[in-house]
């Protein structure tokens, strides 16, 4: 039976000093922030999910982005080596929350890099995208450790946007999301739905037809209702100043054994 749990973690108080790289530097309200992601994990339990905390990371502005650390594939987990060198360090905590749930864990070595929010899942095919964050050694090793376990990894190249889910996600049927002007190559992908906001690629899956996805992207709520799905839409301003989307603040543990 598929597990129900998800990791998260509590916005570091240095939450405004995160990195920006594709968008120009906003003034986060960190007290907000902290509303939002109540009021985000409140949304993933509503909707049937477990939520476990990781402890927090408050030296690290970035570490609320939990997906960035952890790659999860059935009962696996693989702990990133971010291709940014001030995220490296926030691995630990996730690293001993995946050990305690039961998970096998491995890791990305040096000189790979490779950050959790490249890397999109549908059912057993994993793309990742080579850009900014996550190199080609860092797609090897993702190769290495998943594919004997009955993966197929397809590297895709990121340029437009900080990372692959930052341009694409995936709806439960395994069409892929995306806004034309941000993705890279839309072939790539064998079904393709462009929305008409940047926000609107970014959804989680909740389960059955329901997707958590961003306040910031009304336009595709609608289209995506008007397909007979069901959005469940949180406000994460706060995040997205930072880059940051839905998908990034949680890693969702579908395949646990426990
Ligand atoms: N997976 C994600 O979308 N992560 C967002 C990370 C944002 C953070 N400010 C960063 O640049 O690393």
């Amino acid at each position: 039976m598929p597990s129900h749990k998800a990791l998260v973690r509590r916005p570091s108080p240095r939450l405004a000093e995160g990195l920006v790289t594709h968008i120009e530097r906003e003034k986060v309200d960190v007290e907000q922030a902290v509303e939002q992601w109540e009021a985000y994990v409140q949304a993933l339990r509503t909707h049937g999910w477990e939520t476990i905390e990781v402890e927090p990371a408050d030296d690290f502005p970035d570490s609320v982005f939990v997906e960035d650390t952890v790659v999860m594939y059935k009962n696996v987990a693989l702990i990133t080596r971010p291709g940014a060198e001030t995220r490296r360090e926030e691995t630990g905590g996730v690293e001993e929350a995946v050990a305690r749930l039961g998970c096998s864990v491995n890791w990305v070595w040096e000189p790979g890099t490779l950050e959790g929010g490249d890397v999109l899942k549908i059912d057993d095919t994993i793309y990742v995208g080579r850009g900014g964050r996550t190199n080609a050694a860092g797609v090897q090793q993702l190769r290495a450790v998943f594919e004997p376990l009955g993966a197929r990894v397809v590297a895709v190249p990121v340029s437009k946007v900080l990372h692959l889910k930052s341009a694409v996600t995936a709806l439960p049927d395994g069409t892929v999301l995306g806004h034309i002007p941000k993705v890279d190559r839309p072939s790539l992908f064998p079904r393709f739905l462009s929305v008409p906001e940047e926000a609107g690629a970014h959804v989680v899956q909740l389960g059955g037809d329901r997707l958590l996805m961003a306040a910031s992207a009304p336009k595709t709520a609608d289209l995506l209702a008007d397909l007979g799905l069901e959005p469940v839409v949180v406000d994460i301003s706060e995040f997205e100043k930072l880059e940051g989307c839905v998908t990034c603040l949680s890693v969702r543990l579908r395949d646990l054994y426990a």
